[in-house]
């Protein structure tokens, strides 16, 4: 693939961001055109989701003309070809040689997916065996008819993993918790600090208590440890006679390993080796989903998923939403220099759903090499960061209306509340203010309206709004139910593919987190030595000399 930015419609683009995206005022546009909100919104239907999802891509530096060069943009780049071979099971994760399948995870429309020939839905131990083994254990649990040692129900989940095997577990059952089980509590340990371990077991009864071990290698050092640390601490509180068979499971793609620490085989469900962990909510990893909102509605979040996949294969480059919104951030990061993309759902059961996307997002597209081996000479994957609002426009928004960046934001609004209490009054400011805070990103405030308001004027400045700040806003035409949380979440997942595809970067690998790893297990082995450590630069020495000081006081 040639690098980006020699791609013919990459020069186009740049010419064109001289002559209309530099000058391009978002309220002129709506003046001059009343047809723009039709024009530039897509409307996401499909009988996967019980609701339409309306993407309003208007409120974005963006002409007909924008769209047409960024759609010519991506065929030069081959972002369909790629997009293909990745639903074709081709090893698209070229530095580790692996298919990128998670797609066959919710493949509940029947295609034909394979990996190396392989029918991945339906060979032994496939796709539908190990839905079959998540749905027979989770209504086990939920009915009471899978036991503890003492032969008491199951009443607490104890999800230890980190990265992608805990924000989307954690994520998704916040977001569901609608649709939970009232009758049950669930941890997620994910973090080394004994603090998590200890605040998750301080409450728990070991007669009651269920862990679920996810680890896609079963090698992570924090989940080994906090693994090990949980099987102790149930062993010791029932004296021997806990049976781990019975509290303990593994959700891996490591058998050998799962073995090794002592759950047996026939309590680990299992994945592939081509399920990244970013994407690994819809497998075994998803299990505490599936124990806490039951396997329907597991079944309709894979559902609303798979119709998303399904709109991402097969709906025209011009009418693709997730071609469209990753085309939107390159031309942000590329042709405006924007570091960040803001995501901030109005909705308060997503309130980790921002957190979920960090990884998503910065983990595909935090390179900055090419396929070729070569760096790129562009910006790739923007800062992804966010908050729920309306609690996050009374902390950083400040910087977002009058800060000297320039942050593409994203606004997810359901119509409807799970919980509209008070007559509905909370959801109506809350929608009132999701509408209101695109609308002032976008028309600002002119020093003479500052003025007319009875502003002094060495105050005026201070009030102005320069305005003209892009959003996209995203409305779920109902409630945020588990198919239409799929649906979003899979618009990430293609909107980060697509980004990738234009970089050409590889967003299925993460080398970047193994520098620090290696030396956190080096430090390990010297903090428990005499001495300060050896070949670390003066600060590092002189830090674990004062760590030791004063641990050991
Ligand atoms: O599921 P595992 O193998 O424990 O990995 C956990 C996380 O660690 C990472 O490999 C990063 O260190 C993530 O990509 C992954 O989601």
């Amino acid at each position: 693939m040639p690098p980006a930015n020699t791609l013919p419609a990459w020069a186009e683009l740049q010419t064109h961001r001289e002559n209309v995206g530099k000058n391009f005022v978002l309220k002129e546009a709506f003046a001059s055109d009343k047809d723009r909100f039709e024009k530039f919104s897509r409307t996401f239907s499909s009988a996967g989701v019980s609701a339409d999802i309306i993407f309003d891509f208007s409120k974005n530096f963006l002409t007909g003309e924008t769209l047409d060069l960024l759609l010519k943009l991506a065929q030069q780049a081959g972002v369909e070809r790629k997009r293909d071979a990745m639903f074709a099971g081709e090893k698209i994760n070229f530095t580790e040689k692996r298919a990128v399948l998670h797609t066959a995870l919710r493949n509940v429309g029947g295609w034909e997916m394979k990996v190396d020939g392989k029918d991945v839905m339906n060979c032994s131990r496939g796709v539908n065996d190990v839905l079959k083994h998540m749905k027979e254990f989770s209504d086990q649990v939920r009915s009471g008819e899978w036991k503890g040692f003492s032969g008491k129900k199951l009443n607490t989940i104890v999800n230890i993993g980190i990265g992608g095997s805990d924000l989307g577990p954690v994520m998704v059952t916040e977001a569901l918790r609608y649709y939970g089980a009232n009758d049950m509590t669930l941890h997620f340990v994910s973090n080394i600090d004994g603090t998590h371990m200890a605040e998750a077991l301080k409450h728990s009864n070991p007669d009651t208590t269920l862990f679920l071990v996810a680890s896609k290698t079963f090698t992570t050092a924090e989940t080994c440890t906090n693994a090990n640390t949980a099987k102790h601490w149930f062993l010791e509180k029932t004296g021997g006679k806990g049976d781990i068979a019975k509290h303990f499971v593994a959700l891996s793609t490591n058998e050998a390993e799962v073995t090794k620490f002592g759950i047996d085989s026939r309590n680990m469900f299992g994945f592939e080796s081509w399920v990244g962990g970013r994407y690994s909510v819809w497998s075994a990893i998803g299990l505490s989903v599936v124990i806490y909102i039951g396997f329907d509605n597991f079944h309709k979040f894979l559902s609303g998923a798979h119709a998303m996949d399904k709109h991402f294969r097969e709906a025209p480059l011009k009418h693709n939403i997730p071609i469209i919104g990753g085309l939107l951030s390159v031309w942000y990061s590329d042709f405006f220099q924007a570091q960040t993309h803001l995501v901030a759902p109005f909705d308060q059961y997503l309130h980790r759903f921002p957190a979920y996307l960090q990884q998503l997002s910065m983990e595909s597209n935090g390179k900055s090499i090419s396929s070729d081996g070569s760096s790129v000479k562009y910006t790739t994957g923007p800062i992804l960061f966010g908050e729920p609002c309306t609690n996050a426009q009374h902390s950083f928004f400040q910087l977002v209306h009058q800060g000297t960046k320039l942050i593409p934001t994203d606004f997810i609004l359901s119509a409807k509340s799970h919980n509209p209490i008070s007559g509905n009054q909370h959801q109506k400011m809350l929608a009132s203010n999701y509408f209101a805070q695109a609308e002032a990103l976008m028309v600002g405030k002119t020093d003479d309206q500052v003025k007319a308001e009875g502003t002094p004027d060495d105050l005026t400045p201070h009030k102005r709004f320069l305005g003209n700040r892009p959003t996209t806003s995203i409305l779920v035409g109902g409630t945020i139910g588990p198919a239409e949380l799929g649906a979003l979440i899979v618009y990430y997942e293609h909107l980060t593919f697509v980004e990738g595809a234009v970089w050409d970067v590889n967003s299925f690998d993460q080398w970047g987190v193994e520098l620090g790893k290696v030396l956190a297990k080096k430090i390990l082995k010297e903090l428990d030595e005499p001495g300060d450590g050896e070949g670390h630069d003066n600060s590092t020495v002189g830090l674990i000399g004062v760590f030791k000081k004063y641990a050991n006081s």
